[in-house]
């Protein structure tokens, strides 16, 4: 940083009284947040104790009065009002209270960029401030800070001085922009100020990326890329696709194309709209500081897994997918091994979904199969009665809506039976058992007959018809509540009737084989983490779409993870949503993606699609090692950060091995590098790597469950880094045995694009061949 305070006084007595006009404006700035800080504190004062007087008074202010039924709406409508009242204070307090931090957050670093900026007919350049949020004068007339989302800032992050542009709501404006000048302010302090040429900042990015790597995600608008631009403040597509190199920044640029859509949109749109679904629980806490910084609220996080557990959580158990991973990159000498592979591989596809689609068709003619339903241990309804009746109705209605029309009339017939169970001798003997409570109720409800009714009725007989209907009505609540969710399908069943069903299909090779192990696991009652996208289609179709349409964007992290299937399955859960779709196709690293397509090229009506080849996260010497492991890679362009070059050594054993990471991580802390990772290919090695590194070294062990870390030194399998980064990397072992398969190939590329500054990778015998030479 102080290179550039250094440029700036040296640069003669023109620029040292720009610095001082700059550093006096971020004083008078102060003085205005200051004064803006305390009048809202005062507002506050005045808006939290009437808050406080209001809840204490509330029902001072409400006429309660039930004596006819006008009173009682008058009385509904006077409590309706005053809590209308309390909740519109409330919502103004917590507004105060937002502006009150953003204010905060201002004073220490009020902008970061201006632009002079001369739009066409008028008489002269406007001066633009640009930080995290606007900040308007004592008058509230002027801006003195623009909002970094504000139509006016694309300016900024799109172009150098010279003609320029920018998009408004009513058209497109143009004019020169004159100057672009970049600041560095903290605690209220201008500490470095440069006018900047194309790109943002080359100097600020350059200390931004020298820094240590951090546990938390960090904003980045201040040096937002042109490119990335267009990633945060598309407005128009449906499904905006990006496909990014690894460190090119798709995960910050999606964080603050969150907060820029909360701004664009803020009249229509919260932050409960969105949704983010990331890889692992790590990343969730990992991304979770960037809005609040940028003074937002978070979106919906949540993982795919998480979404599978929901749903079937109670039902099954789920395998997730790392165990899946831990299997695909483990197993390889077990029995069946081919075969769960090729079954990973279908159960992604597209033709999976088309022969359940198929399987949907034949069942909507013959096939579905039912429960019976149980009352007290007795069947009351039998499943053939439940296929009778829903074969029975046009088989022209959906499947979804005669389940419907089934469940509608099996509750009337249960309506009846319910009527018929109140005599019998059960009924009269749970009765015996009731506690003081159901007593009251029985008494409360005979008295309010007695009130409604004109005829007389002997009480106790009343009393004990109450009863009866109460005692009877309670154990078939569940039973009735079970038939309107449709708990009469048996949905395990049909799915594995699916894999008993030979004719009419088109099944591919090793179908038998597939189809013995699907069969086993849903005995067991488990299922396979490739099963539960099927699955689930499969009952949504049958009993109906679940659709969410309160998300309104959905942002698809590390998308090249998803499987075609679960793409499909993703755009019927949200029908209504845009989407953002951020991935690498190089980092594929599930057994599914094995040449198969990934979501990254669909092309849907509505797609657009933004490649982004430029690399920020690691030093050049690491992009230009790690651009040589893949197919491709030529078209990385690192950005221009030096640093040390990857180090590789081949070490005898596996005690050789540890002292030597030993050693490496002792040298990487002496030179000030705070976070360190020991990437293992999987969860097996980096449990071995951990019983006994740790012996010497104080190191964390992370794994599936892990979700958040410090800094320090961690070990953990390359599926659980994805999306995070480190200081240093060391790549446990690089060997030749352990990255041989070309499956292996994207799995290690991601583990060794983790790295910032350093990466070493070590190797037990011959390294992987994946390392050019
Ligand atoms: N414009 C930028 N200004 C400052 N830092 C940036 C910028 N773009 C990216 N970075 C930094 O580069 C690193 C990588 O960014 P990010 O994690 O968003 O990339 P990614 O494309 O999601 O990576 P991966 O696919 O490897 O997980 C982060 O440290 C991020 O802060």
């Amino acid at each position: 940083m102080s290179n550039i305070i250094f440029f700036y006084k040296e640069c003669g007595r023109r620029v040292n009284k720009e610095w001082q006009e700059e550093q006096a404006r971020v004083k008078d700035i102060q003085t205005v947040i200051d004064q803006k800080f305390i009048q809202l504190q005062e507002n506050m004062g005045g808006v939290k104790e009437g808050v406080i007087e209001l809840r204490k008074t509330f029902w001072e202010d409400v006429t309660v009065n039930l004596d006819e039924p006008d009173d009682v709406i008058e009385t509904f409508t006077s409590i309706k009002q005053q809590a209308e009242l309390l909740a519109e204070r409330e919502r103004t307090h917590g507004q105060s209270y937002k502006q009150l931090r953003q204010l905060d957050r201002l004073k220490n670093s009020p902008y970061f960029g201006r632009i002079d900026f001369h739009e066409d007919g008028e008489k002269a350049a406007d001066q633009i401030y640009i930080g995290i949020a606007s900040l308007m004068d004592e008058d509230d007339e002027q801006f003195l800070i623009y909002d970094w989302r504000a139509p006016i800032s694309s300016l900024y992050y799109d172009y150098s001085p010279g003609r320029a542009s920018y998009q408004t709501p009513s058209g497109m404006i143009e004019g020169k922009m004159e100057l672009k000048r970049q600041f560095i302010i903290k605690n209220g302090q201008l500490k470095g100020m440069f006018d900047t040429g194309v790109t943002i900042g080359d100097s600020l990015l350059q200390e931004v990326l020298g820094g240590n790597a951090s546990t938390q995600m960090k904003s980045i608008v201040a040096t937002i890329q042109r490119e990335q631009n267009q990633i945060i403040r598309n407005d128009r597509s449906k499904y905006l696709i990006v496909q990014g190199v690894a460190g090119s920044g798709k995960t910050s640029a999606a964080l603050q194309r969150v907060a820029y859509l909360l701004y664009r949109y803020r009249n229509t749109l919260s932050s409960n709209n969105i949704m983010l679904f990331s890889p692992n629980p790590l990343f969730n806490s990992y991304v979770a500081t960037v809005l609040p910084e940028l003074g937002e609220d978070n979106m919906e996080q949540t993982t795919y897994q998480q979404y599978l557990i929901t749903r079937l959580g109670k039902e099954f158990n789920v395998e997730d997918p790392f165990s899946q991973m831990e299997y695909t990159l483990t197993a390889m000498d077990e029995q069946g091994y081919e075969t769960r592979m090729m079954a990973i591989r279908y159960k992604a596809s597209l033709e999976f979904k088309e022969q359940i689609d198929q399987y949907v068709t034949y069942l909507s003619e013959q096939g579905l199969i039912f429960k019976n339903i149980l009352f007290r241990g007795r069947k009351i309804f039998s499943a053939e009665d439940i296929a009778k009746i829903f074969y029975s109705l046009d088989r022209s209605i959906s499947i979804p809506n005669r389940m419907k029309i089934t469940s509608e009339q099996l509750l009337k017939m249960m309506a009846k039976q319910e009527r018929q169970e109140r005599t019998k001798d059960w009924v009269l003997e749970e009765a015996e058992l009731l506690d003081k409570d159901d007593y009251l109720e029985v008494y409360r409800r005979v008295q309010k007959e007695q009130e409604q009714s004109e005829e007389t009725f002997d009480d106790a007989e009343r009393e004990q018809r109450i009863l009866a209907k109460m005692i009877v009505n309670k154990h078939f609540k569940p039973i009735r509540q079970a038939v309107k969710r449709f708990k009469f399908l048996n949905m395990k069943a049909v799915y594995r009737q699916l894999f008993q069903l030979k004719e009419s299909f088109l099944w591919p090779e090793g179908w038998g084989e597939i189809c013995t192990a699907t069969i086993g696991q849903l005995q067991a009652n488990a299922l396979f983490y490739e099963d539960a996208t099927p699955y689930l289609y499969l009952q949504d179709q049958l009993e109906g779409r679940k659709s969410n349409t309160l998300i309104r964007h959905l942002f698809i992290d590390e998308a090249q993870d998803y499987s075609p299937f679960q793409f499909e399955f993703l755009k019927q859960l949200f029908p209504h949503c845009k989407m953002t779709i951020l991935g690498d196709v190089n980092q594929a690293i599930y057994a599914h993606t094995i040449n198969a397509p990934t979501i990254l090229g669909t092309d849907l009506e509505g797609t657009e699609k933004i490649v982004l080849t430029r690399s920020y996260r690691s030093t050049k010497q690491i992009v230009d090692f790690t651009k040589g492991i893949i197919s491709g890679g030529e078209m990385i362009e690192p950005f221009n950060r030096e640093g040390e070059k990857p180090v590789l050594k081949e070490v005898a054993d596996i005690h050789s091995l540890h002292a030597n990471i030993e050693a490496c991580i002792g040298r990487m802390k002496a030179k000030g590098h705070e976070t360190i990772a020991v990437i293992c290919k999987t969860m097996a090695e980096s449990q071995e790597a951990y019983d006994s590194l740790n012996k010497k070294l104080n190191i964390r062990l992370m794994d599936k469950n892990t979700n958040s870390y410090e800094k320090g030194i961690v070990i953990l399998p390359a599926y659980l880094a994805k999306g995070i980064e480190f200081d240093a990397v060391i790549i446990y072992n690089a060997s030749k045995q352990q990255y041989g398969r070309e499956y292996e190939r994207k799995l290690f590329y991601t583990a060794c694009t983790r790295a910032m500054h350093e990466l070493h990778l070590f190797s037990i015998g011959e390294k992987t061949t994946f390392i050019e030479e």
